[in-house]
Order: structure tokens, then C-alpha cells, then sequence
């Protein structure tokens, strides 16, 4: 092994991220750094290369990071390796952000010119000074009319104590100022200085399941080198297996002899098991360990949980396995077994936030051809009981009768939306009617205004980032973090279909809202269950109180009654159309109940009450 050739090459490498709010720009942005630099041709250069997952083409959202590697030639005619680490831009990824700026020795700070300086933009930018990064302020979209360059900097400058005055003005879409970029990331970002002749260290940052390679692991390595055949030890488990294979995305998988101090790249090591490694955790030499490990990942907490049974209660193994297959990828997804009398088998899984719980969902379904129903999500409860013991209730269903407990806590969080001076009545009324507690407004500058309110968890996760976004034209945006807990007066209000109670169905609500609640859910759930052939009688309830009710009526004849005398294939269609239908249906007793009534709690919004 050539030392001195190996230190010159570390001293070409930089390492590092995008970071930015929601729809600045960063995948436009790293498309255009592909494609200037070669990376992939334009025949394979899709829109938004690093987003290679069909949701989030789908959804226009980077929910995986990736990493790259890019080869460019400076203007100093010297040739330098950059690793490009994405990273996600949605609130409840947040953790994934953290994770990736790890691997990374600085940033690119991506600001909209016509939009400046939003939530994320100061949360993401947090996380990136925590992580002593070196930070360059990128102005994106300079092509639209409404850009104002000057302004952006101006904010970066005041809000984030970062100078501003030289940031690169690019746009994405036209590629105007990327070619200086380059130049400005070769300058500006450090490059790596670990010791390459020191014991192997490397941090796991992401891992990934693949049926024929077993486990492949994104690394980046702190100090020495690794290269296939060397015996690695995993320092949380102390277990030791043989590197097979050390690599490069780029951004298809491109082995390499070795990965060394300041690279970023994958590797496998025969590694089988869902459970043996953990993202965070540090690789080592077998041989020749080094003496402390890397300080890992906080583990990051769910926020949101919700049961999720196997349409077909047969398909109870094929979902276990499927779950334990998806939570190598996904860290931050937590499940147990749970049995629902209505449901049958099935899990109660804990998700970061709703965007996390619909992806894991759709995954599963496309990735996985699982058929599920999901019960609504919840947060997670404190009871402190009559024993002086504390009873974690993430599941409704649980929650204890009224007498056995002293107090229910529920999750608090501090809620900070920055929006437009206009629109700061609109938002005050929302977080007020959202039980918020106000706590400071602080004036960015002439034209924005920072909202701080302290609000109940629960009331975020449903539907206050739609409502958010639709009081302020868009112009909001959200950002929170759980603050602790706190006794509030909350009732269970269970849901009887055919006088039985359906414990998937039951949710916890606040004592003053429970009438309107219930009331609310009888009726969306009147909406939701289609006729059958018995009247289906659909009850709220708080203990043996009825506060609710409505009726479905029976129906009376067969779907295709209308046209027995016509179209057989349109009689044929209409009854295929009917069982498809019936996929993500349950029966629950006699009753057959749609996926969509499960989540009605997300679904009563006033509007629908109002309308009646
Ligand atoms: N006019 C203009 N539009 C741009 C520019 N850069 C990006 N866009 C558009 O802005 C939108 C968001 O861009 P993305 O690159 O997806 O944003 P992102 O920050 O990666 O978003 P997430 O991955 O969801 O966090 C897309 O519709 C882009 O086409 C630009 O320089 N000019």
C-alpha cells in the first residue's frame, strides 16, 4: 500500500450535503452537478437522478438519502473525488438529515431566492452546525422573476450568523452557476484528514437489504482502510465477518480495490441478519481494534403509532417478515405483535410522523404485495394509575376506565411556524382552535414573522399542517419538537358497530371536543361503510354513555340490478370493480368495514360536521 499516494488522494476527496427546506431545490441541484460532471450520461440522467425510489418519484419527495461519487477536473487542472450525500427535506425526516451530515465535512446551504430563509432552512442548518460542518450558502432559482438574490443573503446573513455576501447564485433548472459551484465546494469544503494508518474506524450510516448480497452497508470511514478479505468486527455487537465486497455508488454500485480514511462508500461482509447491525453503529478491524467507538446516532423516538393488520389474517407470518425485511432500511420504524378483537393479528407499529406512516404503508403494499389495513394513528399516552405506576398507552384501545388512574399526559410539543406578517392573525386563531398555548412572536425582519406556540402532539400529526398551508396560501411553514408532557383532561370515546364495540376504531379525544367528536366520527363513518344486507346501527360512546349515533341502511338489491339485461362485460367489469373493492375490506363481526373508515379520526375535519 502506497502511503504517500493514498494521502494525496485523501487530500482531493470532499464530502458533502445539500441542505435546504422543503422544495429550495436540492435534487434539481444535484442533478445538475451529475450532469455537468459526467457522473451519469445523459441517457441515464432522469430527472432527479438521486430520488431512485418510485415513491418518491412519485411523491416529489427524497425520503432514502443516497450517496454519490463524482469525479471533476478543477480548474486547477487537479482531479477530486466528491461524495454528494442527499438528504431528505420533510420534518419527519429530520433524523435522517442528522444521520447523513455525519458522514460529511460540509454543506451546501440551498436558499429559494424568491422564497429566503423557512423553517427547515434554519433547522436543517442547525443540525448541520452541530455537526461542525462547513457551511456555503447557495442561492437557487435565480432564473425566476420574483428572485430577489440580495434579500436571501441578507436573511442567511441576520437569521443563521452566516456570511452570506459571496454565496454562489445558481438555478437548477437552467444550470447557470453551477460550473462556479464546483469551483466554490473544491476552495471552500475541507477535505477529510483521518489517519490512514491507523486502526480500521468507519460509521454506518445506512443500510439496505439486498436478496443477493445480504446487507449492504453505506459507510464512511474515520480513519484507516478496508478492502475485501479483511476481518471487521461490529463494535456494538462484537461480532466479526469477512469483508466480501468495498464499493462506490456512482450511483449504480462500483467496487473498489479499498475504501480509505475520508472515503464514502458501501461495502458487504456476508452479513444476513435484519438485526446484526444498526445504523450508527462503528465498524472496526477484528485484529486490531481501535479503542473507542464513533458516538453513534441518537436514537430517534416515534412520534405516531398505528395497528397494521393483514387484510387476508392468513398473511399474519408474510407481514412479520416483510416488517423485519423493511426495518433494516428503516431505523426509525418500530413494531410489536398486537391482537385487535375486531382486526384479529397484526402489529402496532411507531412512525416518525403521518408522511413516515403512508410510505411504510405504500412500500409494503408495492414493495412487499401486502393488502393492509391500517387502524388511526395515535400518539402515545401517560396514564398514572391509581398504584402510582405510569401505563404507556399507544393504543386507544388501552386506555385504562375512568377511576383506575389519577391523570392522562399527553405529548406536548413546541410549534414554531414562520409565516408572512399578513397571515399572522389566521395562524394564531388555527393553533388556538388546536388547544396551542401562545408563547413569544418574534419579527424576523419587515416582512416575516417566527409564531411559537406550545401544542398538543396530537393536534399536529392530523391535520394542521393541511389546514396550516391552506390559511396562509402555502405560505407557512412548520417545524416542532416534542417538549415533554402534560395532564390534560381526555376522554376514550369508543365506536360500537351492531352494539359491539370495534377497539380499532376507539380514539382518545379532549373532554370538551368529545361530543363533537364523536358525533363527527358517527356520521364520516355513516359515509364509510357501505350498505350490507342487514341496517347497521353505528354508536359513540365514553364508557357506557352513548353521546352518538347513526344508521346505515340495508340496501336492496345487488350492484348489478340496473343492467341484468344489458352488457355482460359491463356487468362482468361492475362485479370486479365490487371485489376489488372488497380487497381492503374487513369483516368485523357481520360488518364489512373499508381501510378508509379505520382512518376517519384523520377525516373529521368541521367542514364535513358543518355540512350536515
Ligand atoms: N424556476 C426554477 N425552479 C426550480 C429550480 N430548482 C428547482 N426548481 C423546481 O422547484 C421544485 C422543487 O425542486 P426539488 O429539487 O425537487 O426540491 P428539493 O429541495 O429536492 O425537494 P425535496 O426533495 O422534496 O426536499 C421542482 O418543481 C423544481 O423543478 C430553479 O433553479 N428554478
Amino acid at each position: 500500500m502506497d502511503i504517500k499516494k493514498l494521502q494525496d488522494y485523501q487530500k482531493h476527496i470532499r464530502n458533502f450535503s445539500i441542505v435546504a427546506h422543503i422544495d429550495h431545490g436540492k435534487s434539481t441541484i444535484a442533478d445538475r452537478i451529475l450532469e455537468l460532471t459526467d457522473t451519469v450520461s445523459e441517457r441515464q440522467l432522469k430527472n432527479q437522478m438521486l430520488d431512485d425510489m418510485p415513491l418518491e418519484r412519485e411523491r416529489g419527495i427524497t425520503i432514502k438519502m443516497n450517496s454519490v461519487e463524482i469525479k471533476y477536473q478543477a480548474q486547477d487542472g487537479a482531479d477530486y473525488i466528491f461524495h454528494l450525500i442527499d438528504t431528505p427535506g420533510h420534518v419527519d425526516f429530520s433524523y435522517e438529515v442528522s444521520r447523513s451530515l455525519a458522514a460529511c465535512e460540509g454543506a451546501l446551504l440551498v436558499v429559494d431566492a424568491s422564497q429566503g430563509v423557512q423553517a427547515q432552512t434554519l433547522a436543517n442548518t442547525y443540525l448541520a452546525i452541530d455537526n461542525d460542518l462547513e457551511i456555503l450558502p447557495v442561492i437557487n432559482k435565480i432564473d425566476l422573476p420574483s428572485a430577489d438574490p440580495d434579500q436571501a443573503k441578507e436573511e442567511i446573513t441576520e437569521m443563521l450568523g452566516i456570511d452570506a455576501s459571496n454565496a454562489a447564485e445558481v438555478s437548477g433548472k437552467t444550470g447557470q452557476g453551477i460550473a462556479e459551484l464546483l469551483e466554490d465546494i473544491v476552495q471552500n469544503i475541507p477535505a477529510p484528514t483521518g489517519d490512514l494508518t491507523a486502526p480500521l474506524k468507519a460509521l454506518i450510516f445506512d443500510s439496505k437489504y439486498d436478496d443477493y448480497r445480504g446487507v449492504v452497508l453505506s459507510v464512511r470511514i474515520e480513519e484507516g482502510t478496508v478492502k475485501p478479505g479483511d476481518q471487521i468486527k461490529i463494535m456494538n455487537t462484537g461480532k466479526e465477518y469477512e469483508v466480501t465486497e468495498v464499493g462506490v455508488s456512482s450511483p449504480h454500485p462500483v467496487k473498489k480495490d479499498i475504501l480509505i480514511a475520508g472515503d464514502v462508500g458501501y461495502l458487504t461482509a456476508n452479513i444476513k441478519s435484519v438485526r446484526e447491525t444498526r445504523v450508527g453503529d462503528t465498524i472496526t478491524a477484528a485484529e486490531n481494534p481501535t479503542a473507542e467507538p464513533l458516538p453513534g446516532y441518537r436514537q430517534i423516538p416515534p412520534m405516531v403509532y398505528s395497528g397494521m393488520y393483514p387484510v387476508d389474517n392468513a398473511k399474519y407470518d408474510d407481514l412479520k417478515e416483510a416488517l423485519q425485511k423493511f426495518q433494516l432500511n428503516d431505523a426509525a420504524l418500530e413494531f410489536e405483535p398486537e391482537t385487535s378483537t375486531a382486526l384479529g393479528f397484526g402489529f402496532r407499529c411507531g412512525f416518525l410522523g403521518l408522511l413516515h406512516m403512508d410510505v411504510v404503508q405504500e412500500r409494503l403494499e408495492q414493495e412487499y404485495d401486502m393488502d393492509l389495513i391500517m387502524t388511526a394513528p395515535s400518539v402515545d399516552y401517560h396514564a398514572m394509575m391509581n398504584d402510582g405506576s405510569t401505563k404507556v398507552i399507544d393504543n386507544p384501545a388501552d386506555l385504562p376506565t375512568a377511576g383506575e388512574y389519577q391523570e392522562v399526559q399527553e405529548p406536548y410539543v413546541k410549534a414554531e411556524v414562520m409565516v408572512p406578517n399578513d397571515f399572522v392573525g389566521p395562524v394564531m386563531e388555527l393553533c388556538q382552535r388546536k388547544r396551542g398555548d401562545f408563547v413569544t412572536m418574534d419579527y424576523l425582519d419587515k416582512y416575516r414573522v417566527n409564531v411559537i406556540y406550545n401544542m398538543p402532539l396530537a393536534e399536529i400529526i392530523y391535520d394542521f399542517f393541511d389546514d396550516l398551508k391552506s390559511s396562509t396560501k402555502g405560505y407557512a411553514s412548520l417545524d416542532y419538537e416534542i417538549t415533554g408532557y402534560r395532564a390534560t383532561d381526555l376522554v376514550k370515546i369508543d365506536i360500537l358497530l351492531n352494539k359491539q364495540v370495534i377497539d380499532a376504531l376507539s380514539f382518545i379525544a379532549h373532554r370538551d371536543e368529545s361530543q363533537k367528536r364523536a358525533r363527527q366520527m358517527t356520521s364520516m363513518l355513516k359515509k364509510l361503510i357501505p350498505r350490507q344486507n342487514f341496517e347497521v346501527d353505528i354508536q359513540g360512546a365514553i364508557g357506557a354513555k352513548i353521546i352518538s349515533r347513526a344508521t346505515v341502511k340495508p340496501y336492496r338489491k345487488d350492484v348489478t340490478w340496473k343492467i341484468h339485461t344489458g352488457d355482460p362485460d359491463r356487468r362482468a367489469k361492475l362485479l370486479e370493480k365490487q371485489k376489488r373493492g372488497k380487497k381492503r375490506m374487513k369483516s368485523v363481526g357481520r360488518v364489512e368495514v373499508p381501510q378508509d373508515a379505520f382512518m376517519a379520526v384523520l377525516r373529521m375535519n368541521d367542514d364535513d360536521l358543518n355540512s350536515k
